[in-house]
């Protein structure tokens, strides 16, 4: 089936949506086909593309209009508090009919019925026990499915081609969770994320911070001579600037929508002058040879991923938190200064601080008699401060904050990630 993007910047991805059957071609990703609303009936997901599959998902998105009045706060970080919904008991009698079908076989009647609750409906653990499905952007392969699986070991990966999709699968309840990246330590922030944060109701609820070790990919027996094209992700093409040139390639530079989607687009259209930047593990699921290993230009090269949920978790006070918040400001003399003074006069450490023009008020214009039209752009401002929510310090820190802003929301409030730095294995570049 084909993935029909609208927002695709080239036809790549449209391409890369047509997966011809060959066993080196990992299960498709979740597709948007109309900028808004998941394609139902065009999602395949690592889940399976069985008929049960895509009727048991049809009962998921059935059972979010029953369960969206339901607004407990998901201490365990289990998901299990949409469990009831997803189990069918309290569809209406039209949703019977999308019940999944089992394939126990034998007796039809005893499976159109209503499965009685049992006392293991009833603990928390996540899924009845099914592992945590988590949305990811890109294909199988990419950093980000690496991200979700280092925040969530044992979780079901879901790809998805775009990152808005990723954060509906969560709103639509096809997965429990997102997994998506915020910034790297060569290439900085990816602002789309900060944009869609804010316009999505999801809630930080962790970070990992994923070591990123990029290796320059081709199909077998091909040489590096014989390249004039290398795509990847924007990001990875960034990472990589100096050490593609240090490697004497003159190639063109594309960007495509994930590393591990550039791999497989290399594979399956068996281009002989392409290589792409992508993970070793790319290269091992599509099949390609690895020319270069660790072509990013620092070996400390980082990617710092956010975890979203549908409710936050409680922040507590025994492990260290951090906590995300974006606001905007009314006109006003020093109005960032006093904001951040907040912070400062009690001695919370900041960690990030991101601005984005405004989406609703791009440009003010002000006239000016003397000079004319003067143009400028109104911000909204990302910062993450290193306290919970349940400090008192933070709480009076934000309560000043709100006298100073016209917005002022919290994305989350966090476990920090604590990992001891562990550096790529490879400082430079090696050709093989
Ligand atoms: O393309 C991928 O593999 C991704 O997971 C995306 C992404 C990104 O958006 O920054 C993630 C980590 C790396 O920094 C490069 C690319």
């Amino acid at each position: 089936m084909q993935a029909i993007s609208p927002s695709t910047p080239n036809n790549l991805k449209y391409l890369l949506g047509t997966r011809p059957s060959t066993n080196r071609v990992a299960p498709n990703r979740i597709t948007v086909q109309c900028g808004y609303g998941l394609d139902s009936a065009n999602f395949h997901t690592s889940v399976g593309s069985s008929r049960a599959d895509w009727q048991s998902s049809c009962a998921i998105l059935a059972s979010k209009v029953v369960s969206q009045d339901q607004s407990s706060i998901d201490t365990t970080g289990s998901g299990a508090n949409h469990v009831a919904a997803v189990n069918g008991h309290k569809t209406s009698i039209t949703d019977l009919s999308i019940v999944p079908i089992g394939n126990s076989g034998g007796d039809n009647n005893r499976q159109l019925q209503p499965k009685p609750l049992t006392i293991s409906d009833l603990s928390p653990s996540p899924m009845h026990g099914s592992p945590l499905r988590v949305a990811y952007q890109g294909a199988p392969g990419a950093y980000s499915e690496a991200a979700a699986g280092k925040a969530y070991p044992n979780c079901e990966a879901i790809p998805c081609d775009q990152f808005e999709v990723a954060f509906q699968a969560v709103e639509l309840w096809i997965s429990d969770r997102a997994v998506l990246p915020v910034e790297n330590s060569l290439g900085g922030s990816i602002h789309r994320n900060y944009d869609l944060l804010l316009r999505h109701r999801l809630h930080i609820v962790g970070e990992v911070q994923l070591p990123v070790h990029h290796c320059l990919l081709a199909l077998p027996g091909v040489r590096k001579e014989y390249l004039n094209r290398v795509i990847s992700h924007p990001q990875a093409l960034s990472q990589c600037e100096h050490t593609l040139t240090k490697l004497g390639l003159k190639v063109a530079r594309e960007a495509v929508d994930d590393t591990a989607g550039a791999a497989e687009f290399v594979a399956t259209k068996n281009l002989r002058d392409t290589a792409a930047i992508a993970s070793a593990r790319a290269a091992e699921l599509y099949g390609l040879q690895v020319l270069a290993d660790g072509i990013q230009d620092d070996p400390n090269n980082v990617t710092r991923f956010v975890m979203l949920a549908r409710e936050p978790i409680i922040p507590r006070t025994d492990r260290p938190f951090k906590t995300s918040i974006v606001f905007a400001h009314d006109k006003g003399m020093s109005v960032l200064f006093k904001v951040l003074s907040a912070f400062a006069f009690r001695d919370i450490s900041l960690t990030k601080i991101e601005s984005r023009p405004h989406r609703n008020r791009p440009i003010r214009l002000v006239d000016d008699a003397n000079v004319g039209t003067a143009k400028h752009f109104e911000y909204m401002f990302y910062v993450d401060f290193e306290a919970s929510m349940a400090e008192v310090r933070a709480q009076n820190a934000l309560a000043e904050v709100q006298e100073f802003t016209s917005f002022l929301r919290v994305l989350g409030s966090y476990p920090m990630d604590m990992t001891p730095w562990s550096p790529s294995s490879c400082s430079s570049a090696d050709l093989h």
